[in-house]
């Protein structure tokens, strides 16, 4: 499907982008473009990796030229970049509208311009029923998208979005984190140890991209199904892996959290398709004259759940100490 074709990955040099990378270096994609910000996260990847497939082009989705340029000639992208911290973005709303949603609509844009033939913008639950900037900023692309969706010509360009819940062992987020206090004889630091959130693994969340560039409808929206678990059985699965007994510190919620999150809404739950380990949310067809459709309307929202990291499968201890143990940065320290 991929046989002479370019994928540029926006935000190359994170995390996700580069699962997403690594996955399809080895399809048969002839050209792979990385599009970020740092000269040396790229010089870095670029040593790590060898590879004549890989070009790099920095940039910043901010500007819309540098994105223009770097998409001549590319068939599919994938829209990575973004600012994802929650408290930074408390702090810096204005950044997180500049990349987050005036960023995304650039590579949006540029992609209907060029005729790409898929552009997957990569959200977070943090968009559902937003509370904090980083999850409305991240429901604004949302929405630009849907509505981008409708303005373009299906057979030339497909727009759409993947979104999950809280990747595993992902730069800066708690696994790390708590395996360095571990470590380091310091208390975990625990915000509220019955808060939940969804645990996914990069590897399957890479799958749902590929999914979406091969199925995807004008502004579907993907949604990857996940186990949950609460903060607590987090850091003591962790505690019985490591075999330490450090204290735990209860430190309280930070700027803009919740104490659990929604993959689904239970708006987009009276719509979504079921897939098995993915949902699909479809673009919301119906055109501005609303009177039409009063009959219709939908009236089952009542009765449905949203689908949360409350109401999902929730893991016990041993379920999570088994799920850790197939992450490689887990299973370094524990053979350590
Ligand atoms: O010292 C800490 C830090 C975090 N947590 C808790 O651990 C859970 C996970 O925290 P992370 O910081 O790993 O993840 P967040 O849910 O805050 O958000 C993360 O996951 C998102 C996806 O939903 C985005 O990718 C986002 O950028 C990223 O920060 C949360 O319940 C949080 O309260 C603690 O108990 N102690």
């Amino acid at each position: 499907m991929f046989k002479d074709k370019v994928l540029l990955i926006t935000g190359g040099t994170g995390s996700f982008g580069n699962a997403v990378l690594s996955h399809f270096l080895n399809s048969d994609f002839a050209e792979i473009r990385v599009f970020s910000r740092d000269e040396k996260k790229q010089e870095d990847m670029r040593l790590a990796f060898r590879n004549d497939k890989l070009k790099f082009h920095i940039g910043d989705v901010r500007d819309y030229d540098s994105v223009h340029d770097a998409l001549r000639g590319v068939n599919y992208v994938f829209h990575a970049a973004a600012l994802k911290q929650v408290p930074s973005c408390e702090f810096y709303p204005m950044e997180a509208i500049k990349t987050n949603v005036i960023g995304a609509e650039n590579v949006m844009r540029a992609s209907i311009d060029h005729g790409v033939q898929r552009c997957v913008v990569l959200s977070t639950d943090k968009a559902v029923y937003p509370i904090n900037a980083m999850g409305l900023s991240k429901a604004m692309m949302e929405k630009v998208m849907v509505a981008k969706s409708r303005l373009c010509d299906p057979q030339r360009t497909v727009l759409c979005a993947t979104r999950y819940g809280n990747v595993m062992a992902s730069r800066g987020s708690v696994i790390p984190l708590f395996i360095s206090q571990l470590r380091e004889g310091r208390p975990l630091t625990l915000t509220d140890p019955s808060m939940t959130r969804f645990l996914m693994s990069l590897t399957e969340s890479v799958e749902l991209v590929l999914y979406a560039f091969e199925h995807a409808r004008p502004g579907d929206i993907f949604v990857q199904k996940a186990p949950a678990s609460t903060v607590g059985d987090l850091a003591e699965a962790l505690r019985q892996l490591l075999e330490r007994n450090n204290p735990v510190k209860v430190i309280g919620t930070r700027h803009g959290e919740k104490l659990y999150e929604s993959l689904v809404s239970r708006e987009e739950m009276a719509r979504a398709e079921d897939l098995g380990g993915y949902y699909r949310i479809p673009a919301d067809s119906r055109d501005l004259n609303y009177d039409k459709y009063f009959v219709e309307g939908e009236t089952q929202i009542s009765k449905i759940d949203d689908y949360t990291s409350h109401n999902t499968h929730r893991l016990d201890v041993a379920q999570i100490k088994e799920l850790l143990m197939t992450l490689p940065e887990v299973r370094e320290v524990v053979r350590a």
